[in-house]
């Protein structure tokens, strides 16, 4: 389909499905004339169909550009990886030195890097932007987190300060820092997504399972966990996914559902990252492993027969064990946000983005998946001491921890010995109980490198680095 109006658009879309199609509409909402592009013609087709007058989507990507006032602003929202690449080249042909290609989508903090930099030498501005909020942020308002060309970033600033969600009157964006950082900062608030769901299936289990609670009551305390300080987007779809019924059907949907996650990397990126790093975020990991293991049905299936029942706990009181599970949960998920904060805080100083720790935390408040009530905490931590260097060690956040740590402890324990998996509940604790720990078990660590390998080791109160012969009958 042509267009009469030539140069008339001031914001272009690359890519209408479920993110595209809803944030051209959001933009478009906010009065500024879009046009639309997708090699799909049928999502062009849908796009022309919703009859907005501020919406113009094309299937020729000449058209497209043409259609565009100068300096002329493109995102693309299509899937990460290869695909990008082509669009950009793509553009390239069509677009003009000094236009803004945005990048919106989850493409690798890697790839963003290496795209900033050539799109930097051809003369074009480059922004790796992480959205989130899914279908819903995308129309309604999203949180982003666009870095790279700051110049570029002023331009498109008023449109996305627009149509971000807003939190206390403020936007969810801001700049996040140098090349690649947001996209690297959109990874990391993927990792926390991971974690804290995966923490949500585990208390889930733990209800089930351990409580003997039905699906009901574990609605009512999801219901009631939500008005309190764990009240997060995350928690709040939870309590309704426990309230989902199929027309004309007696049972909770979700319960059709395979008990196979998947997932599109992100989460992976973030252990990667990490460990690359030396930062540990052993929540995360987890996470990752656990959606993997959730894949070997067959063989889950075959060693449920193999290894039957685990020591039942008697879990006698429920209301106690509730209060014990929500300080255990506000326990793990405050570890969640801190490993991931911690991570963001070495990255930083590793890649130097000049990221604002209190600035991701302020624009995650709203419109993102992992948005939550206790965002507020560590926004007001790292404004206070924007050089604080773990969550843990913030004042207010030590008193609540501390008095969460029973909670943790005992349902940890509770599911050990009822044999109920809760690896993200464990690993919070543990990481927890080694963070405080000024004396770690590493020296023996390093004893046996030594023996076996002769990877030599520090001594204490001694500089320089040594090598035993342990073997060494004369020693
Ligand atoms: N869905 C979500 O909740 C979120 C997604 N994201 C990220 O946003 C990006 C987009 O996701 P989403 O909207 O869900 O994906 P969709 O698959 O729904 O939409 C992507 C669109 O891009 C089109 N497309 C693919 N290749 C090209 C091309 N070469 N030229 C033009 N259009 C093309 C696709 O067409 P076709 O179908 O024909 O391939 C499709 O219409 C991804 O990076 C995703 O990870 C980020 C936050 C949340
Ligand atoms: O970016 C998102 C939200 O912010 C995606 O919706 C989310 O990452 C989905 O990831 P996965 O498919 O790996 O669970």
């Amino acid at each position: 389909m042509k267009h009469e109006n030539i140069n008339q658009s001031s914001f272009g879309m690359i890519g209408l499905g479920t993110m595209g199609s809803n944030l051209l509409q959001n933009i478009a909402d906010h009065g500024y004339s879009c046009s639309g592009y997708d090699n799909d013609p049928k999502k062009v087709d849908t796009v022309n169909k919703l009859g907005n007058d501020n919406i113009h989507a094309f299937s020729d990507i000449k058209d497209f550009v043409q259609n565009l006032k100068s300096p002329k602003i493109v995102m693309m929202l299509v899937p990460a990886g290869k695909i990008v690449d082509s669009v950009i080249a793509e553009l390239l042909q069509v677009m003009d030195k000094g236009d803004i290609i945005i990048d919106g989508g989850n493409s690798h903090f890697t790839d963003t890097e290496k795209r900033f930099e050539d799109l930097e030498k051809k003369g074009y501005h480059f922004v790796g932007m992480g959205v989130s909020g899914g279908e819903e942020g995308a129309r309604k308002g999203p949180s982003m987190m666009p870095g790279g060309d700051k110049k570029a970033y002023e331009t498109i600033k008023p449109i996305l300060e627009k149509i971000a969600a807003h939190v206390n009157g403020a936007p969810t964006v801001a700049y996040m820092g140098e090349r690649s950082a947001g996209h690297f900062v959109k990874m990391v608030h993927n990792g926390i997504e991971y974690a804290l769901m995966q923490l949500i299936s585990e208390t889930y289990e733990f209800m089930k399972s351990g409580l003997q609670m039905d699906d009901k009551e574990i609605h009512d305390v999801f219901k009631k966990w939500n008005e309190g300080r764990l009240k997060s987007y995350l928690i709040e779809i939870t309590r309704d996914i426990f309230a989902y019924k199929k027309k004309g059907e007696d049972h909770l949907f979700f319960n059709d559902i395979k008990d196979e996650a998947k997932a599109k990397g992100t989460g992976k990126w973030t252990s990667q990252a990490a460990m690359d790093l030396a930062v540990p975020v052993p929540m995360i990991d987890i996470a990752v492993s656990m959606r993997d293991l959730s894949k070997y049905k067959e063989l889950r299936t075959e060693a449920s027969k193999l290894y039957p029942d685990a020591t039942k706990s008697d879990l006698k009181d429920k209301t106690e064990s509730i209060e014990k599970l929500e300080q255990a949960f506000y326990f793990s998920m405050v570890s969640a946000y801190a490993q991931g904060m911690h991570l963001l805080d070495q990255a930083n100083v590793e890649f130097k983005y000049n990221l604002n720790l209190d600035v991701i935390a302020k624009i995650w408040r709203g419109g993102c998946i992992i948005r939550s009530e206790f965002l507020e905490d560590i926004y007001a931590a790292y404004k206070n001491n924007p050089k604080l260097a773990h969550l843990f060690l913030d004042d207010s956040i030590h008193k609540s921890l501390v008095k969460s740590i029973p909670g943790i402890r005992n349902v940890v324990s509770e599911a050990v010995l009822s044999g109920i998996a809760v690896p993200t509940y464990s690993v919070a604790l543990s990481y927890f109980d080694n963070v405080r720990s000024e004396e770690m078990p590493a020296n023996l660590i390093q004893a046996q490198r030594d023996f076996f390998g002769s990877h030599t080791y520090e001594l204490k109160g001694k500089e320089g680095v040594f090598h035993t012969d342990w073997e060494d009958p004369n020693h």
